[in-house]
């Protein structure tokens, strides 16, 4: 049965960001994701999870100016120290909180900038947090946005991310397989997941079209999920979407996992 993680950035936005771990625990959650830690000290994000019985499971590493239309550093020609500062942040942070798998975010590339560069930067950054994550264990991942969420991000098709994580080749660098942007940008999920068996080790969930709960819209989750056991999946399924409403109100579908 799949191991669900909240994830706190998308939901339980009825609350101050401190208070969705109490709200995710007492919904039934042990596993909570997040995008960024930054904000808060890792020592109080950690006291947040011991006071509530909840396991780290995901973070990113940190996004850039956002303002400016950055999403994520690691892809960035000539951006590299700031890049391996966030990921030196990225692993503190890992460590504190017991997280066993960081997102290293690459970068949009903007209109006329070469995509090549872009690949061969980030395939050296990624190596470097591959170098300084294995000894403590901790894993990578790397995700493909499709394009209506964030338009010239480098990886759009998770054949995209599959090429880059074979390029790196090191064997604590993955796939992030976030089935909204799949089913948007590949589609054919189970037999993508086929043939990504192995190479992914941290899923996402959503609906398609809107991104909301995992029981509405075109994917049939149940299906994905029992494709998932018998695949002998060990990794966690991160709830990255937006609820329809009340959080917890749109947990119906989750009871049976709990
Ligand atoms: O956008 C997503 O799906 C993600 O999982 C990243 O954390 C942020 O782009
Ligand atoms: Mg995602």
């Amino acid at each position: 049965m799949p191991k669900f993680a909240a994830n706190l950035t998308m939901m339980f936005n009825e609350l101050p960001f401190l208070d969705r771990f109490e709200a995710a625990a007492k919904a039934g959650f042990k596993y909570v994701e997040y995008l960024w830690p930054y904000e808060f000290p890792a020592a109080e994000l950690k006291a947040k999870l011991d006071q509530f019985g909840l396991k780290q499971v995901l973070f990113n590493t940190a996004a850039g100016d956002i303002s400016q239309g950055e999403w994520g550093l690691s892809a960035i020609p000539n951006r590299e120290a700031e890049a391996r500062r966030d990921i030196d942040q990225a692993l503190e942070y890992a460590l504190v909180l017991g997280c066993p798998t960081v997102h290293i975010m690459a970068a949009v590339v903007p209109e006329g900038e070469s995509r090549q560069a872009y690949k061969q930067t980030f395939v050296e950054n990624v190596r470097y947090a591959s170098e300084k994550f294995k000894p403590h264990g901790i894993n990578i991942c790397l995700e493909a946005l499709s394009p209506e969420v964030k338009p010239n991000y480098l990886l759009k098709s998770q054949f995209d991310t599959l090429e880059i994580v074979e390029w790196v080749d090191r064997d604590n660098v993955f796939v992030q397989l976030d089935y909204f942007h799949a089913q948007n940008v590949d589609g054919n999920l189970s037999r993508l997941t086929d043939r990504l068996r192995g190479k992914f080790c941290h899923i996402q969930i959503a609906s398609v079209p809107n991104r909301h709960e995992p029981d509405e819209g075109e994917i049939n989750y149940q299906y994905i999920f029992d494709k998932l056991d018998e695949m002998g999946y060990q990794g966690y399924v991160g709830c990255e979407y937006k609820p329809r409403g009340e959080t917890v109100a749109g947990l119906g579908w989750f009871e049976k996992y709990k």
